[in-house]
């Protein structure tokens, strides 16, 4: 084997951007299997009464789908396509468990017919709406009410949603809280399983969690006091950080819930509580670290004494999360592994927007035309949060495995782009 060639999971990304064309999403099966296999051991098979669902928002296709039920995880979603794709992709629906802060009528009913195992309320419109159809259809759903637990985190504030000024989940007020779960609790179609909170995204550590974890039992403990209401499941989101420059690290799931899990034992023990069922629902912590996208180089720009600009085919296209948050990632040139001497360059997307700039200032070696960059932990919200601005065509996923490759994502093509037009 050449050592000049970025390998992934067995596979030479020069040979396969050459095979697929770029830009390309490549997904590593293996990192993704390993993942799955660290919470079935660390926490499916560890605490009993346990759940573990896949975000699905980070990175959904039907083949995602498909992979994470075998590994004996559900699928969080939050839209009606988000659902589909999961029944398309024969996932038993009651595996799902259905968010979002401003579900639409189309989806609440969506989510009735086709049996959503939860459906995480946000709010009293939606408690009603869907109440209202689960009685016309002679159905009652299971709930869980997404509390805002009030803590702030230590990431980007716009990936933050635990915070009190937020729109997502039913503020902690006493009184509205309390009228929430009386309301749901008198409800013939509602059956209020418990709650929810998800208190942010990329977070290193889990002093969030815990903060709100506080929060939850207390909630829990007023509930069953003032309301006789027994908590039976308790959803503690997902948000656990990864890789993507040198200064951060993947959490081991362990390290992450083990202080959880005991601190609500403990809590539980003390308050008379029943240990209710917890749920974890990471996204990224699953797929972020599985991706990488390779670009081809094109143009190259030196500005004297201010910057050197590589030019690749793709950009906030692809992936937004730059533009959007700031957000770091790390690259190799794929082709020149081996190549020890560096050079300060910016890596510039080809859409015409001054912010498309996917990494500012990283050490390559000399870049020339037609090399292929690989940039790191591309996994998740990227291919999700792909869009056709400029009329760029979205790339095609390739998964990947010990050395071996299958295309699960088509690229798009010029006909794709205008096919629902008239
Ligand atoms: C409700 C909810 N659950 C889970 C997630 C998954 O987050 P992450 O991909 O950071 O694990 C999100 C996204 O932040 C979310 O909003
Ligand atoms: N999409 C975001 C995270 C928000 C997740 C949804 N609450 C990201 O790329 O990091």
């Amino acid at each position: 084997m050449n050592n000049k060639d970025f390998i992934f999971d067995g596979c030479n990304m020069s040979e396969i951007a050459g095979k697929y064309g770029t830009p390309l999403y490549v997904m590593s099966e293996s990192s993704i299997l390993e993942r799955c296999r660290e919470i079935k051991e660390d926490f499916l098979d560890k605490y009993p009464n346990t759940r573990a669902v896949f975000a699905s928002k980070a990175f959904q296709t039907l083949e995602i789908c498909r992979m994470v039920t075998n590994e004996g995880l559900g699928l969080d979603t939050v839209s009606g396509g988000e659902i589909y794709t999961a029944y398309k992709a024969g996932v038993p629906m009651e595996n799902l468990d259905f968010h979002g802060n401003n579900k639409t009528l189309d989806e609440i009913k969506m989510a009735v017919d086709y049996n959503v195992g939860r459906v995480v309320v946000d709010n009293m419109y939606e408690l009603e709406a869907l109440n209202e159809y689960a009685e016309k259809k002679n159905k009652r759903v299971k709930i869980l009410f997404r509390i805002t637990p009030g803590v702030d985190c230590h990431t980007h504030k716009f990936i933050t949603t635990g915070q009190l000024d937020s729109k997502f989940g039913i503020p902690l007020d006493k009184e509205v809280t309390n009228d929430f779960i009386k309301i749901a609790l008198d409800k013939k179609n509602i059956e209020l399983m418990g709650f929810h909170f998800h208190v942010g995204s990329q977070l290193a550590t889990n002093e969030s969690h815990l903060a709100a974890l506080m929060v939850a039992i207390n909630l829990i403990k007023d509930v069953k006091q003032v309301l006789g209401f027994e908590t039976k499941e308790l959803n503690i989101g997902g948000g656990f950080g990864i890789h993507y420059v040198e200064s951060e690290k993947r959490v081991r799931i362990s390290e992450f819930i083990d202080p959880i899990m005991k601190e609500l034992y403990d809590k539980c023990k003390e308050y008379e509580l029943m240990i209710p069922q917890v749920t974890i629902e990471p996204g990224r912590w699953i797929v972020g670290e599985a991706g990488v996208t390779l670009y081809t180089i094109g143009s190259i720009k030196e500005i004297p004494g201010v910057r050197k600009y590589i030019g690749i085919d793709g950009g906030m296209t692809d992936n937004i999360r730059p533009g959007l948050y700031g957000a770091k990632y790390d690259a190799v040139i794929a082709n020149k592994m081996d190549q020890s001497i560096k050079e300060k360059v910016t890596i510039a997307g080809k859409c015409c927007e001054s912010t498309d700039i996917l990494i500012y200032d990283i050490e390559l070696p000399k870049a020339e035309s037609g090399d292929t960059l690989a940039v790191f932990s591309t996994g998740a919200y990227c291919y999700s949060m792909a869009s056709n601005y400029n009329k760029i065509p979205r790339p095609a996923v390739v998964m990947v495995k010990d050395g071996k490759d299958r295309l699960i994502v088509k690229r798009e093509t010029y006909d794709d782009l205008i096919s629902r037009e008239i």
